[in-house]
């Protein structure tokens, strides 16, 4: 287990045993007397600058290899846990109005709250202890995301929790919680386990919680071919699952001597009916010790930061949205959420045509229409009057900004010096800086003399993690307008040459 600590080590050896005895397992000839479920062909390992805790190849994986099968009892779903208790299970019939994923985040405070006596309690003590998931940054954090529409976002992210919360507490009185599984505190760390590591089940919208097939950190799909079957991304989204790319085939071919039936499999995992297990794949090919990661699905830098708590320095999945004015979104009959800019600066195929139609006079839009839907340039007079337009938008939005990328990636170098070195003497140099920063150490009791040589109190370093995000995020999101600019600019070149 490699960067680990050793009494992390030796708790995640425990943890890999149990997996060993209730069958899951990383090898076609897997035993429940092993003492782990992991080393033929993964094992646990930190990759500190890419998701922390993960999955490294234990050998040379091909490209849609069988790397890990979990059996339908290893896994946590609202079935699981009703079908081991009859009383959380009359409970949760008489709350059966509450949505799946309420009930889902009931059922695992409910376990959490049994202690050792959980079927699951050597999984729920590796969990995470905290998240960075949008519903838990503070009215100051979310503030730091800069831009209107980040903020709606996540201002509407924690006001969910909450109502979440005040919906489920009479089904959580009735179990008899513990007062301390009680608190939105609890309800905020529930929900945001299971909105970052929960994957599809056919049978319940809430999806599972997945001992062992959780630990695989994400890497954006790129140019891959779905099954047909697969959920649309906003589907996905909704019910927060990792997308599980289903495999039409079986567990049975769990046999590393099948090579070219691998190269056919584009997946990463899914939940197979055949075995009833949850079973994954290797999406390309990894040498070993080379970390393995899944695609749980295609998202946004700030749709990641909602469900997931990070967010991608290069994701070609990334959107920034423009505030645009009616007209323009009523110009054509394409959804406002389709109309943003790439992260390389390239309107998306939504917003070219539909500003396209909205430089075109109303009387003519009806005759160009058929052109403007096919993609199709109307004339050069056109693409240039949209080509400025934009450029005028993006740096009027980033004029509108109050920081520039610049100040923005000196504050991040600020931000990572504190993080990295709380009690280095440097730490107490940065406590002087103008603006955000001391507004942040202000919010936290960390006057500069508080804070001479000692370690961050974890609840600043935890509100710094996620001052971080944000500031990343808005990074990535001036950056893309940036991109717009340079891009409409060769456009409008090109068109007018
Ligand atoms: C399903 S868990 C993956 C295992 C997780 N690292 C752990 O230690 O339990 C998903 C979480 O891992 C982290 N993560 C996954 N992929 C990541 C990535 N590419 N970069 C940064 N963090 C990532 C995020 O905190 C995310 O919410």
């Amino acid at each position: 287990m490699a960067g680990m600590a050793g009494g992390e080590e030796e708790e995640m050896e425990s943890l890999l045993q149990w997996a060993a005895t209730i069958g899951i397992s990383d090898s076609p000839t897997a035993s429940s007397s092993a003492s782990s479920c992991l080393g033929h062909s993964l094992s646990i390992s930190t990759f500190p600058n890419n998701g922390g805790r993960g999955m490294a190849a234990a050998r040379e994986l091909r490209r849609g290899e069988p790397v890990l099968r979990v059996p339908r009892a290893a896994i946590l779903t609202t079935d699981s846990v009703v079908a081991a208790d009859e009383r959380i299970a009359s409970c949760v019939r008489k709350h059966s109005h509450l949505s799946s994923t309420k009930i889902l985040t009931v059922c695992l405070l409910a376990e959490v709250g049994k202690g050792r006596s959980s079927g699951w309690y050597p999984y729920l003590v590796h969990l995470p202890r905290s998240y960075n998931t949008l519903a838990n940054f503070t009215q100051s954090e979310i503030q730091a995301l800069q831009v209107e529409d980040a903020i709606w976002v996540s201002e509407k992210a924690v006001q969910k929790s909450k109502s979440d919360w005040k919906m489920a507490i009479v089904l959580m009185q009735e179990m008899e919680l513990k007062p301390q599984l009680l608190t939105f505190k609890a309800w905020l760390w529930a929900s945001a386990t299971l909105s970052s590591r929960t994957l599809h089940v056919p049978w319940d919208d809430a999806g599972c919680l997945c001992p062992i097939g959780d630990l695989f950190n994400y890497a954006a799909p790129e140019g891959e071919t779905y099954s047909e079957d697969l959920e649309s991304p906003a589907e996905s989204l909704q019910s927060n699952l990792f997308t599980s790319v289903k495999y039409n085939g079986s567990i049975e071919q769990f046999d590393s001597e099948q090579p070219e039936t691998y190269s056919l499999r584009l997946t990463d995992g899914g939940y197979e009916e055949s075995t009833d297990s949850y079973c994954f794949y290797a999406r390309e090919r990894y040498r070993k010790g080379e970390q393995v990661l899944l695609s749980y699905g295609t998202y946004s830098n700030l749709e990641l930061l909602e469900h997931y708590g990070f967010l991608l320095d290069v994701n070609p999945n990334d959107k920034a949205f423009l505030q645009l004015n009616t007209d323009i979104q009523t110009s054509s009959c394409w959804p406002k959420d389709s109309l943003y800019i790439q992260p390389d600066g390239c309107p998306s195929f939504s917003l070219l045509c539909s500003l396209r139609l909205w430089a075109t006079p109303l009387n003519l839009r009806r005759a160009v229409g058929h052109r403007a839907y096919s993609g199709s340039l109307l004339s050069a007079k056109n693409e240039l009057f949209v080509m400025k337009w934009l450029i005028s938008h993006c740096q009027d939005s980033l004029r509108k900004l109050p920081t520039t990328i610049e100040d923005d990636e000196l504050l991040l170098d600020v931000i990572d010096k504190l993080l990295d070195h709380p009690s280095h003497k440097t730490c107490c140099e940065l406590l002087s800086p103008e603006g955000e920063l001391s507004g942040f150490l202000k919010k936290n009791g960390l006057q500069k003399n508080e804070t001479g040589g000692c370690v961050l109190p974890t609840k600043a370093n935890r509100s710094l993690e996620r001052w971080r995000l944000a500031v990343r995020w808005r990074i990535s999101h001036k950056k893309t307008l940036h991109n717009c600019i340079s891009y409409c600019k060769k456009q409008a070149d090109k068109v007018s040459s």
